[in-house]
């Protein structure tokens, strides 16, 4: 009774002065009171409560009757306006949803994402970590989407969010810029690192990179880590290439570690609270990581406005100029060398471990690179040119073969702004939307199997498949579409090309030695942007 205890009394009180009389209670006397009571106190206390507890109840059940999904999976209101249906899929557990996010040993990262997108059509909904989500493939479906981007009623890119980025990753950054001018204008402007002169002029450094690490590798007499090795190369042409810096021996492994740390800082969902206060960033390790980095390409810049350009990207960022006279700023110049980094070292490092893996299980393939490879050189000599990698074409093939079979799986999340409709199917607005390349591949109609073999890493990895155009995969997207699609391809491709090319050349044989498990499949590592082959070690045979 103890919220009602006062009024019981008080009603008590009110039948007993009714009476006019002197009443003593007993016990059972007091029961009956009490059930004689219970009318009056609901009237005087209760009904109020009880009215709002139903008329909340009453609002509730029209809301879950009135749109279920809503309720259920908070966001994902449909647009009642427009006629076409949401696309096929169920949004998983509701307001949970699913971890589209969790990998697994035998699939790599996002083995949800990949259960489901076996299961479901080319477009499909689902609901994850808050958000409801559409998978866009297919390349017709996927260029229908992107087409709207930048419009005002179209789609803008999500992830993060600018305004939470602050000074450790970079307000000026190219991914995160959502207004169409400014976009356009740093994309031109960015642009003029990555044209075919740009990218050919860098090939030297990129060369003596990779000539580095495979003798590196050549020297042990243990299995070596492909890991190591793609990793330490791309961070080399982080610092060599792309910020043209000069780094002694000795501060390459403080520039690698920086990168890494500040990396893993953007990557962790945790960085940004530290991130939204400010000063707080010098306290971390990612923080102190940026700010080093940040020194490094200051310098840098100190040094071109004295020296004049040379070939780096840096360089060309810097003294880009549009038609009318627009430079970029010194803090875009920064934050964008920046996210050439970011966007450029853990993709391709990615890429070379898994083609790295596959020549190593497909014999025949490496033998016919490495004859590939040798004819080349025949041909143009030691120094690797953008000609003697443009005739790489089997080689050119092997790393196409490599990004289909396993590409980036969940593309940028796109907002969409006003609800569209792709292939008859509703994406609502307010929904985001991704466009998901690794089922695009799995679709492709020129490489379908009923059995799935065309995507497994022992029976569907063709490189031949590339040379002729009546074999050639039609629906291949690794880089994305759009206004977005990927600016360092050129940059990617030939680091990729330079580091197997060379390889190619000085290692006859690889032979793995830890990957494959006792059930004889590629284990993977769980929880990256890109899978990565875990344990991958082989040990290499000079040529
Ligand atoms: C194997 C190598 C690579 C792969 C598979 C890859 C893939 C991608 C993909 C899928 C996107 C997203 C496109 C979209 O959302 O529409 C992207 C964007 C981007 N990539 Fe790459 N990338 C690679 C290498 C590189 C390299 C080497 C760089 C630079 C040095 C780079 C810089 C960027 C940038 C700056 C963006 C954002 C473009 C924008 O928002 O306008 N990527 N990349």
């Amino acid at each position: 009774f103890f919220p009602t205890k006062g009024l019981v009394q008080q009603s008590f009180k009110s039948q007993i002065i009714s009476s006019g009389s002197t009443v003593v209670l007993h016990k059972p006397q007091c029961a009956t009171a009490l059930q004689m009571s219970i009318p009056s106190i609901i009237n005087t206390v209760q009904r109020p409560r009880i009215a709002a507890c139903a008329l909340a109840f009453l609002l509730l059940a029209v809301k879950v009757v009135r749109d279920p999904r809503a309720f259920f999976w908070p966001g994902a209101g449909v647009d009642s306006q427009s006629k076409a249906a949401l696309p096929e899929g169920s949004l998983g557990c509701p307001f949970v949803g699913y971890d589209i996010f969790s990998g697994s040993k035998d699939y790599g990262p996002f083995a949800k994402l990949g259960q489901l997108s076996k299961k479901n059509g080319k477009i499909f909904k689902i609901y994850s970590y808050g958000y409801p989500l559409v998978s866009v493939s297919g390349v017709d479906n996927i260029k229908s989407l992107l087409k709207n981007e930048f419009k005002d009623d179209g789609i803008g890119t999500f992830m993060i969010g600018k305004q939470n980025i602050g000074k450790i990753f970079g307000e000026n950054m190219l991914l995160y810029e959502n207004n169409n001018e400014k976009h356009s204008m740093l994309r031109r402007l960015m642009g003029t690192a990555m044209t075919p002169g740009a990218i050919a002029a860098g090939i030297p450094s990129i060369q003596e990179r990779a000539n580095y690490h495979i003798n590196e590798m050549l020297k042990t007499n243990q299995a070596v880590k492909f890991e190591d090795a793609f990793q330490s190369f791309t961070l080399d042409i982080a610092w060599k290439q792309i910020l043209g810096l000069d780094l002694k021996e000795e501060e390459i492994p403080k520039f690698h570690d920086a990168v890494r740390d500040w990396t893993d800082g953007m990557l962790n969902p945790f960085f940004l609270v530290p991130f939204k206060v400010p000063g707080l960033e010098k306290y971390t390790k990612a923080g102190r990581a940026a700010t080093y980095l940040r020194g490094k390409i200051e310098e840098k810049i100190s040094k071109l406005e004295k020296d004049g350009p040379d070939s780096s990207t840096l360089s060309k960022l810097y003294y880009a100029t549009d038609e009318d006279g627009t430079r970029l700023t010194r803090e875009q110049v920064i934050d964008n060398s920046l996210l050439l980094i970011f966007a450029g070292t853990e993709t391709s490092a990615s890429t070379l471990r898994c083609a790295a893996l596959f020549l190593t299980l497909h014999p025949d393939v490496w033998n016919k690179v490495r004859a590939e490879q040798n004819e080349i050189k025949a041909k143009y000599g030691d120094d690797l040119t953008s000609e003697a990698l443009e005739n790489s074409v089997y080689l050119d093939a092997v790393i196409k073969e490599t990004l289909r079979l396993q590409p980036v799986e969940l593309g940028e999340l796109r907002k969409v702004k006003e609800s569209v409709v792709v292939d008859g199917k509703q994406i609502p607005k307010k929904w985001y939307a991704f466009f998901n390349a690794k089922q695009t591949h799995y679709n492709d109609p020129s490489t379908y199997q009923e059995d799935g073999s065309h995507m497994d890493h022992f029976k569907g990895f063709k490189p031949d498949r590339w040379l002729s155009e009546s074999t050639k995969p039609k629906e291949w997207m690794p880089f994305g579409d759009g206004r977005r699609r990927c600016i360092g391809e050129r940059l990617g491709m030939t680091e990729m090309k330079v580091f197997l090319s060379m390889l190619a050349r000085k290692v006859a044989k690889c032979e793995l030695v830890n990957t494959i498990d006792a059930d004889h499949e590629i284990v993977w590592q769980k929880g990256n942007a890109m899978a990565r082959p875990a344990n991958a070690e082989c040990t290499l045979v000079a040529a």
